[in-house]
């Protein structure tokens, strides 16, 4: 009923182009809202296409009385109380690979700018117009060894990646067979003091209860001094005082930290530190990764909508009776294969 039209960046307008397009689908864009304001819109929607930084929590879900399906347009879901969705009948998916090479790209990116200590270099020529190339001496990925925790779409293409720098590169998944790795010419390991042995860790699990604080004081102790810790999956699987404390000390040598608990993260305590290289959560921010995600989830919101298909669901609704009557007929065939399409493809 409301077409909202604010400013929308031209990469994005593929997947607003297929609403547009759509006769029965009428769509609210509220990208630049604040919480109330959302709360308002929220309540006539039946369906809503999310990114990470907006709470999908019990506010937003007992504002969102008429929901029955969510959309995240992204892979993490940690925003995203699921639970609360099942419970009241609304189906949650995500859009897994669209951002993948982005955030493998990014992962790159930090490695690399910290081992040539990138933000030192740039502000000092940049900054201090000062020319002093004997002030720094980097170091090379070749050769290196680099612990890859978490091997799934994002891990395995970093280690690829990796493996192509001439790296020695050993992951740590307890969620795959080795051979997953091993084919891949990736070392496998189950013992964790293998990657804390490494020169460089780089994690790409979501973020739960299993993998908060996976990196604590306790680990970054065993690690090697001078090691570079990279995180461009959530803030938080590093604990962050850790990682501070021991940037600080310069046990850690360097960290690429794109992720953080609170976000945004104007006024974080890692910022003051020289040894880091950081951005504002840009894992995903390739125009081509945000166009392809905006048309997955386009196409998944009208699909949903129309109750025949739910790619990607995260959820099975538990409460049947809170399911919609047009929903119904599919639950059977789309809605429990579509889950269990889902958990194959993570295991
Ligand atoms: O896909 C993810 O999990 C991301 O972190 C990126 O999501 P966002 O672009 O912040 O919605």
């Amino acid at each position: 009923k409301i077409r909202a039209t604010t400013r929308k960046r031209s990469f994005k307008i593929s997947g607003l182009q297929i609403l547009q397009n759509t006769e029965d689908v009428n769509y609210v864009y509220a990208a630049d809202v604040d919480k109330t304001e959302l709360l308002n819109i929220i309540k006539d929607a039946h369906v809503a296409i999310t990114r990470s930084s907006t709470d999908v929590d019990e506010k937003f879900l007992n504002a969102a009385t008429n929901l029955k399906a969510i959309i995240r347009a992204g892979v993490g879901y940690d925003n995203v109380d699921i639970d609360g969705c099942s419970k009241r009948g609304i189906i949650a998916m995500n859009v897994p690979t669209a951002n993948t090479i982005a955030a493998v790209e990014l992962t790159m990116t930090h490695m690399l700018s910290c081992m040539r200590k990138f933000p030192y270099a740039h502000n000092q020529l940049k900054i201090d117009r000062v020319w002093k190339r004997e002030d720094w001496y980097g170091n090379e990925l070749y050769g290196k060894k680099l612990g890859v925790i978490g091997f799934g779409n994002i891990g395995h293409r970093v280690a690829l990646r990796a493996k192509s720098f001439e790296m020695d590169v050993v992951t740590y998944d307890p969620y795959i067979p080795s051979t997953k790795a091993t084919d891949l010419g990736i070392k496998y390991t189950t013992n964790f003091e293998d990657i804390l042995s490494c020169d460089i860790i780089t994690i790409h699990t979501p973020k739960n209860k299993e993998t908060i604080n996976m990196i604590g004081f306790e680990e970054i102790a065993r690690m090697k001094d001078g090691v570079v810790l990279i995180n461009c999956a959530r803030g938080g699987l590093y604990n962050e005082d850790a990682l501070y404390e021991n940037l600080k000390s310069g046990k850690v040598a360097m960290a690429g930290i794109d992720v953080f608990i609170k976000e945004p993260a104007t006024n974080h305590p890692l910022l003051d530190l020289p040894n880091v290289t950081v951005t504002a959560h840009l894992g995903a921010n390739t125009k081509e990764s945000q166009r392809e995600i905006s048309v997955q989830a386009a196409n998944n919101a009208i699909e949903s909508a129309r109750g025949i298909a739910y790619p990607n669901a995260l959820n099975l609704p538990i409460d049947e009776s809170k399911i919609p009557n047009f929903v119904k007929p599919y639950i059977e065939l789309t809605q429990k294969m579509a889950f269990l399409i889902a958990q194959l493809s993570k295991s």
